[in-house]
């Protein structure tokens, strides 16, 4: 039986050292199921809100513990409703969408456990495990991740021709080591930012130079094809005021944006590109995906935040043509399925993907292999990126 008996918080420690929320549950027949919740420093203007983890915890036991013992911890929907409920606002402002997304992740696994399922099988059915996302793996980085790094957030590899994920794995973590010979080439040193990504002190110009020597050098070396993609952040560079995005001492507008990104995919090839505009600017993520959109991924991360009203906007606009999956942006494993669906639905690819504060939780591979997403983002090297790298290897090896 699934029915849940207990659910225990408690606050462990997150890849930048801060608090975080794990929840344990435990069902009637012994299922167990742990699950901890990530965290953003880029946040999205419009993403649930992480409460401090003591505060979250305290409300959480409080008001949704009680609710949630006696339910089944199959049935993700009344699981996932029960916290809704609990919480009473639409954001999870008064439980915290990091005791949420811990629970929903933990009953879930739960959930498998009773029935001897991988977490992904038990979530996507018994035809899933086939298919295989691209990992996007992070090899230089900046912006809220490194400070004195470069404007953009993310250079990522994607390893987009690799035959098998672990190839595919294996080639980023080779991306990662070939950029830093090319740094030490260039004499530049480089420190790493939050997600593992080399963040050296040189420009968003000299940073694309490279990205694109390391990825031919392994590409050379592996035989297949590997592309590059970024993650620019836009709306951490946009600045309200000025109305335009700020890189150092240069400003663009919006239209001067769209030029700058159109040039770069046509430039690089670029095989992805996230959150290339503000997160308010529909209509000029709508003009850059009418441009480029026939040859690249224009993704959505702080743009949708996991929402499905916030995504049928952008159907509704034609704004990009993928989205960003983070479970915590929106707070349940259900919401964030309904986001997948619909993306779905109308043609839009999906990245599932870690944040840049993260914990060893491992159901992120679950949910992209579940989801049959084409991508997913969940950094290069550091233990708790490889967590999920190396757990995709297992599932692709029948080893969960
Ligand atoms: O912007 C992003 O896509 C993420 C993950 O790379 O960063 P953060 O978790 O800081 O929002
Ligand atoms: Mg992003």
């Amino acid at each position: 039986m699934t029915r849940i008996t207990s659910i225990s918080l408690r606050r462990v420690l997150d890849s930048r050292g801060n608090p975080t929320v794990e929840a344990d549950v435990l069902t009637e027949s012994g299922g167990f199921g742990r699950g901890a919740a990530p965290s953003g420093a880029s946040t999205g203007e419009y993403e649930a809100i992480e409460l401090p983890a003591s505060e979250s915890i305290a409300k959480s036991r409080e008001h949704a513990v009680p609710r949630l013992e006696g339910l089944y911890a199959g049935d993700q929907r009344a699981v996932d409703n029960a916290l809704r409920a609990a919480d009473g606002t639409d954001d999870f402002s008064n439980i915290g969408a990091n005791s949420a997304v811990a629970i929903s992740m933990a009953a879930a696994k739960a959930a498998a456990d009773v029935l001897g399922a991988p977490l992904y099988q038990h979530l996507g059915g018994a035809f899933r495990g086939e298919n295989f996302p691209v990992p996007l793996g992070n090899v230089v980085g900046g912006g809220e991740h490194a400070k004195e790094a470069t404007h953009i957030q993310e250079f990522l590899a994607a390893p987009v021709g690799a035959p098998s994920v672990s190839e595919a794995v294996f080639a980023n973590a080779a991306v990662h080591a070939a950029v830093a010979d090319v740094l030490d080439e260039r004499g530049v040193p480089a420190a790493k930012g939050d997600e593992g990504a080399w963040a050296p002190p040189i420009s968003d110009a000299e940073a694309f130079e490279v990205v694109d020597e390391a990825v031919d050098r392994v590409e050379s070396e592996v035989g297949f094809e590997i592309r590059f993609g970024l993650d620019m952040a836009a709306a951490e560079l946009y600045d309200d005021d000025a109305e335009a995005y700020v890189y150092g001492d240069e400003t663009k507008s919006a239209d001067e944006q769209i030029e700058y990104v159109a040039g770069l995919v046509d430039e690089y090839d670029l095989a992805y590109v996230e959150d290339p505009l503000d997160e308010n600017d529909y209509e000029a993520f709508a003009e850059l995906t009418d441009r480029v959109g026939d040859r690249t991924l224009i993704c959505g991360d702080d743009l949708f935040v996991t929402n499905v009203e916030r995504l049928q906007d952008g159907i509704d606009a034609g704004a990009a043509n993928s989205i960003l999956i983070k479970p915590n942006q929106i707070g349940t494993l259900s919401d964030a399925f309904d986001a997948v669906e619909l993306a779905a639905r109308n043609g839009y690819e999906t990245v599932i993907s870690h944040r840049s504060g993260e914990t060893e939780d491992t159901t992120i591979a679950h949910l992209a292999v579940a989801t049959d997403a084409g991508y997913i983002k969940t950094g290069t090297v550091g233990g708790e990126r490889t967590a999920k790298l190396n757990e995709l290897v297992r599932i692709a090896d029948d080893a969960v």
